[in-house]
């Protein structure tokens, strides 16, 4: 039987913040996303982050570090008609979240400019999202990857899939419209559950064959159409890996931007520690072993692998501690660690 699921932990945010300062925040961010006078207020003061080809811009900084650079709306003009662009093009900026003092943050990607001389004016750098993600620290990495996505929803879709028109956005972005059929379209999320299965002193990770060499992960799939979490989360494991699952506890969740917008959902599960053997689906997965907490725990510690000389890592190694995998695996090693 499914074990009911159960929060495992108290995210910071459900701690940290005063809730009169979360709500107000939040009523603010709905109204200018939902009014397009409120939104165009807002994207007078606000900070606008920049993407080159849905690249962001990072700068690195004097402590060292890098980071998101926040551009003023008159800055993002300036450049644009220093450029040869126009400075209207900046009212294409996608609304993407806001700051604690409520102004509102923008995502705007820089099209067709030239991506040395922008970076030039802004003293930055346009770097691949996947590079971004790991190189940002806290909340710059979700939010960078928030707005990436939303640029590209609005890239890829601009006509309607009924009627061939073109679809208008709102100000804020965060809906398209085609006025010839009236359907409205929202940006898109795949649902994704995404396990860390447990035989109670072992855990199994796996890989495809596009991972980097060396790196297992938790088991991940997509959820279909009309599928509860526990219905895709126990379909997946059978799939991929021959096993029924026992019990499930969620964990936590993730959106997660590559290849596209996926909300991943993670979960621990387990199965009976006599029906263990594993039979891997060779067109899902290359490999899925049982590792113990002693392996887990190395391979925990590994923060950048060791490498061969054509470049590829030597190590059995897991996802980095921004990927939700990883938290799962912690998480997992964290408790066998108090039951021993
Ligand atoms: N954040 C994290 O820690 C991790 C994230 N992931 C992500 O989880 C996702 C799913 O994992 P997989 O094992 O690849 O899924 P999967 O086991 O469902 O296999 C992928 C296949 O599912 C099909 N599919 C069904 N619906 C789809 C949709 N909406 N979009 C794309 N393909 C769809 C396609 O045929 C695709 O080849 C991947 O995007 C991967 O990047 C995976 C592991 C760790
Ligand atoms: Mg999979």
């Amino acid at each position: 039987m499914l074990q009911p699921l159960r929060i495992l932990f108290r995210p910071k945010w459900m701690v940290s913040r005063s809730s009169a300062s979360y709500v107000s925040r939040m009523r603010h961010l709905n109204k200018i996303k939902e009014e397009d006078e409120a939104c165009r207020a807002a994207l007078q003061s606000g900070n606008i982050f920049l993407y080159h080809k849905l690249a962001p811009l990072l700068r690195w900084t004097d402590s060292g570090i890098y980071q998101l650079p926040a551009l003023q709306t008159k800055d993002v003009e300036e450049i644009l008609e220093k450029l040869g662009g126009d400075k209207e093009m900046v009212k294409e900026s996608i609304l993407i979240n806001c700051t604690e003092q409520n102004e509102a943050q923008f995502s705007f990607d820089v099209g067709a400019i030239d991506q040395a001389a922008v970076e030039e004016q802004c003293r930055g750098t346009f770097v691949d999202l996947r590079k971004a993600f790991f190189l940002l620290r806290g909340s710059e990495a979700p939010l960078v990857a928030r707005g990436q996505a939303l640029l590209r929803w609005h890239q890829t879709n601009g006509f309607c899939s009924s009627t061939g028109q073109p679809t208008q956005r709102n100000q804020s972005g965060s809906q398209r419209v085609c006025h010839s059929s009236g359907i409205t379209y929202y940006p898109k999320m795949s649902p994704v559950v995404i396990v860390l299965v447990s035989d109670g002193k072992r855990c199994l990770l796996g890989r495809q064959s596009t991972f980097p060499r060396g790196m297992y992960s938790a088991l991940a799939g997509f959820c279909d159409i009309g599928e509860t979490m526990e219905e895709a989360l126990r379909r997946e494991i059978a799939e991929e890996v021959g096993l029924e699952v026992e019990s499930i506890q969620y964990s936590g969740s993730q959106h997660w931007p590559f290849p596209q917008s996926s909300f991943m959902v993670a979960c621990h599960a387990t199965v009976n520690p006599d029906k263990t053997h594993v039979s891997v689906d060779k067109e899902e997965l290359e490999d899925a072993q049982w590792f113990s907490l002693e392996e887990v725990q190395e391979a925990l510690t590994i923060k950048v692998p060791p490498r061969n000389n054509k470049g590829e890592p030597t190590v059995f190694w897991v996802p980095p501690s921004y990927a939700i995998a990883n938290r799962l695996i912690q998480e997992w090693a964290n408790q066998q660690h108090l039951k021993s």
